[in-house]
């Protein structure tokens, strides 16, 4: 079984949301000093690279990340490819099969240099989330940073969403990715309190 290794890599100077916390990993404690071991320490927001959201990112009363069901994050997948649009509907599903999917990863490729923060990406229309409910899907993932633009404040599609139960995985890389069947490992941490978690993401396919 090949493994497809979908997660961005946690480096200095990756990007984050604009005023958010940049990541940072240090040795804090050098062998030089500690007499035996290197001890790291890493600083970052909740929401870089890929992760996934809890309710609570959006919602003072929805669940923590350590309260989610794991099976949502690992099993089968299917990545379609939906390009060159800056939002995407339900008609942008009249050619794409849908039945049986529970976990349903979008390629937009909008989210052209992955050394940047995007100005702009493709996002999710506020009459998505109850047609992909119809269908049966459980979790929705993107290769951007939102589901939402990046300047929305009401978070529509995060809301939207969330009220039909699909839950969201966040900055999938995807480019080197051929639509089609696979299945999912993208595993939050189980940070009590969190309203996310970074994931190693990846696709197992044949
Ligand atoms: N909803 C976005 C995060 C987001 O909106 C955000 C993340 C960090 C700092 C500010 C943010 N939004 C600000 O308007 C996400 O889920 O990744
Ligand atoms: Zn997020
Ligand atoms: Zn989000």
């Amino acid at each position: 079984m090949k493994i497809i290794d979908i997660s961005r890599p946690f480096m200095a100077g990756m990007p984050t949301w604009p005023g958010d916390t940049p990541f940072h990993y240090v040795v804090n404690w050098p062998k030089a000093e500690s007499g035996s071991v290197n001890v790291g320490k890493v600083t970052m927001s909740i929401h870089t690279g890929t992760h996934v959201d809890a309710p609570f990112h959006f919602d003072d009363d929805g669940r923590k990340i350590a309260e989610l069901p794991l099976d949502l994050y690992i099993g089968e997948a299917r990545v379609v490819e939906l390009a060159g649009r800056s939002s995407i509907g339900p008609e942008d599903f009249s050619q794409v099969d849908l039945e049986g999917v529970e976990r349903l990863l979008l390629k937009t490729l909008s989210w052209r240099d992955p050394h940047q923060f995007p100005s702009t990406i493709c996002h999710l229309r506020a009459d998505l989330p109850v047609f992909l409910a119809k269908k049966g899907i459980r979790l929705i993932g993107v290769d951007v940073p939102s589901v939402d633009p990046l300047d929305s404040k009401e978070l529509a599609a995060h809301h939207g969403l969330h009220q039909h139960d699909i839950h969201i995985l966040e900055g999938l890389l995807l480019d080197h990715v051929e639509p089609g069947d696979y299945e999912l490992i993208a595993l939050p941490l189980p940070l009590v309190e969190a309203d996310g978690s970074p994931v190693r993401a990846i696709l197992r396919g044949s």
